[in-house]
């Protein structure tokens, strides 16, 4: 569903994204890392086909990234962190108008489908701008996914979520996943990320690690000293750049086996 290679984007002279190879395969959720200002978002927009990459080559959905922006567009989902919501309409309002903007052929029948899958049927008739975040989360999710798409963008689609709301979210995610629906999401939260099939740490805009839990686990081990390090122990370890990693140096303390994932 996914594949780039060596993905860069450079705004005048700053390089936001540096040399991004991925893969992501139809039915996964791959979980995108990093802390603020690693490229995750811009990542995603490129391959969102709304910003041309500078370098590198990509295919989504079978689409040239920079050729085919438009048929990538419309065959996505895009959640992005600011919620593309209209304030002033209504909760059905909202998801109404991107089910026209989709095309969906029965829209009434879909958008009720939704208010009831994501339990928005008290609040459907309340405009968007008086409710709490949790609620404006799930009328979001569901525009995005009004038109069914294959592929779907969730740019830290649970921040200031709570606990509760993040669960049902996941368990959707998961439903969405099992009908063949393939999830790119970035999150600041490490359950979250351990939810993932595979995830990937950004670091000033470059993917310095990648991989399955088990093995990201396998393949920091020595160097944090610990049998199974956590999610957590391997971002911080990333993050702070120890030794000052980067795609090749870091990996080849750990040996020259560990490279192939990184
Ligand atoms: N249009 C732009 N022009 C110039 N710089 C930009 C532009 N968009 C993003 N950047 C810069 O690129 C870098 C990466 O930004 P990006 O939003 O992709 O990071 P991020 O990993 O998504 O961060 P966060 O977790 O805070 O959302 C940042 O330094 C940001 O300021």
């Amino acid at each position: 569903m996914i594949q780039l290679y060596e993905i860069t984007k450079e705004f005048g002279t700053f390089r936001a994204v540096d040399g991004v190879s991925l893969t992501v395969t139809k039915g996964k959720i791959f979980g995108l890392l990093g802390a603020n200002g690693a490229g995750k978002t811009t990542l995603i927009r490129m391959m969102c086909g709304i910003l041309p990459p500078s370098g590198g080559s990509g295919r989504v959905m079978g689409h040239d990234m920079i050729k085919g922006q438009k048929k990538i567009k419309r065959q996505i989902g895009y959640m992005s962190q600011k919620f593309s919501l209209y304030p002033d309409l209504t909760v059905k309002e909202n998801i109404l108008f991107y089910a026209r903007l989709y095309g969906v052929t029965d829209v009434r029948g879909r958008v009720n489908e939704l208010l009831e899958l994501f339990q928005l049927q008290e609040n459907s008739h309340k405009k968007v701008s008086s409710l709490g975040g949790g609620i404006r989360q799930r009328v979001a999710f569901a525009s995005a996914i009004v038109h069914s798409p294959p592929l779907l963008f969730l740019d830290e689609p649970t921040s200031g979520v709570d606990p509760l709301t993040r669960r049902l979210f996941w368990e959707q995610l998961y439903e969405l996943t099992e009908r063949g629906t393939t999830i790119l999401v970035t999150t600041h939260y490490m359950d979250e990320a351990e939810r993932c099939d595979e995830v990937g740490l950004m670091n000033e805009g470059k993917m310095v690690a990648k991989g399955g839990l088990n093995d990201l686990q396998c393949c920091f081990a020595d160097a944090l000293q610990k049998e199974k390090p956590s999610l957590e122990d391997i971002f911080v370890y990333v993050m702070t750049g120890q030794g000052g990693y980067d795609d090749g140096e870091g990996l080849g303390k750990m040996g020259p086996d560990d490279r192939r994932r990184i």
